[in-house]
């Protein structure tokens, strides 16, 4: 089956074109490197350098690869930025989804897996939350994903085109086999900030806020291994090749754990000090976000084999001691 991979070249989108290849599907990858690396794209898939937003090269694509199906990752994604550049987020997340719907109804292309987010939830009331939960972003990324989701879901009543979006908790670790892993720069995302501080990169952590209505005052997340993640992915397109209908699951592991319990666990896997200081809060960032995943391991059979936090900060931090500097272009 021919797979277009867009983000292809980013930290989950080339943990997708990495599985997809071993499992023998033809890769082709549109990215335009905004935050993605080349190098981290496997030789095996065809790599075309561009924009989302420009029709003529996903027709080409469409086209001359004859592709069947598409796995949509590329997005702005940080939740910080989005409440400083609200305009950034709509432009590239909501005007890229709609340049990909009118190719996609254009070339007849039915099936797009979808990467949505646990950010369209907003302060969930529920301790799990699962699917059916309000939908109340607090941040304008947030607010483009689930805009992305609606556009999708009227595109497959006018025009068929199924979808199964897949709402991501906060996703973390590296491919076992350590050939590629998370470069972000600047980085955000909180287990590689503490990775770094471990490596001497950073003089310390800071913990944003520990005021928050929980435990211990930190932020609770709910963390699932990148290779999971990815293996739900292909369990949703073989659902769809099987199934003509569309779904919706949250991904994630069920257990929530806080930022300072994160930085206690890495201190264990690691053995080195971490520095950690308390600061303000960031704008957009709900208490608590932990999965209700049922769904997903009941309708597509899927069953993550990353049980523990150590575990998933394990792979991280081998990807982070063997390339220091991430990758080198
Ligand atoms: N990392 C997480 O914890 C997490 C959680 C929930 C959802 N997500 C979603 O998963 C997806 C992938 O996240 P990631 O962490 O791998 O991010 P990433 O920034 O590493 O990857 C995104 C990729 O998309 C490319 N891209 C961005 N805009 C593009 C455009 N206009 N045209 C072509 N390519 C473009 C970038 O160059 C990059 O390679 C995003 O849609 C994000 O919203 C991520
Ligand atoms: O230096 C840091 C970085 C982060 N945090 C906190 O750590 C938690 C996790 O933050 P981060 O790793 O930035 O992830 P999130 O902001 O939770 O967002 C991720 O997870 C979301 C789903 O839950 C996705 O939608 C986003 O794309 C993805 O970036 C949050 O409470 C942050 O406030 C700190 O305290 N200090």
């Amino acid at each position: 089956m021919n797979v277009l991979v867009i983000g292809g070249a980013g930290y989950i989108g080339s943990h997708a074109v990495n599985k997809l290849v071993k499992k023998g599907y033809a890769v082709s990858v549109l990215d335009n490197l905004i935050t993605g690396h080349r190098e981290a794209v496997d030789a095996s898939a065809k790599f075309y350098l561009g924009d989302i937003r420009d029709k003529k090269i996903l027709n080409q694509i469409i086209q001359e690869d004859s592709i069947e199906a598409i796995f949509h990752f590329a997005a702005s994604s940080l939740v910080g930025e989005s409440v400083e550049q609200p305009l950034k987020y709509f432009n590239n997340n909501v005007v890229g989804m709609e340049v990909l719907l009118e190719a996609m109804q254009e070339n007849d292309v039915k099936k797009i897996i979808f990467s949505s987010t646990a950010a369209v939830y907003g302060e969930a009331e529920a301790s799990l939350i699962t699917e059916a939960e309000p939908k109340q972003p607090t941040s304008p990324y947030g607010e483009s994903k689930l805009m992305m989701e609606n556009m999708i879901k009227w595109c497959d009543l006018a025009y068929g085109i199924k979808f199964v979006s897949l709402r991501y908790f906060n996703v973390a670790g590296a491919l076992r086999t350590g050939e590629i892993g998370e470069d972000h720069d600047p980085e955000t995302h909180l287990i590689p900030i503490v990775l770094q501080a471990a490596l001497g990169q950073r003089e310390e952590i800071t913990i944003f806020g520990d005021d928050y209505n929980t435990p211990d005052g930190t932020c609770i997340r709910d963390y699932v291994h990148v290779e999971d993640l990815i293996e739900a992915h292909i369990l949703s397109l073989e659902y769809l090749n099987q199934h003509n209908d569309s779904q919706i699951f949250n991904l994630g592991s069920s257990t929530g754990y806080s930022v300072k319990e994160i930085v206690d666990a890495s201190r264990k896997v690691t053995g080195k000090d971490i520095p950690a200081i308390m600061g303000e809060r960031r704008a957009g960032d709900p208490a608590k976000l932990v999965a209700a995943s049922e769904k997903a391991r009941e309708i597509l059979g899927w069953q993550p084999a990353y049980e523990t936090i150590e575990d998933i900060i394990q792979t991280a931090w081998n990807w982070h001691k063997a390339n220091p500097a991430g990758y080198v272009e």
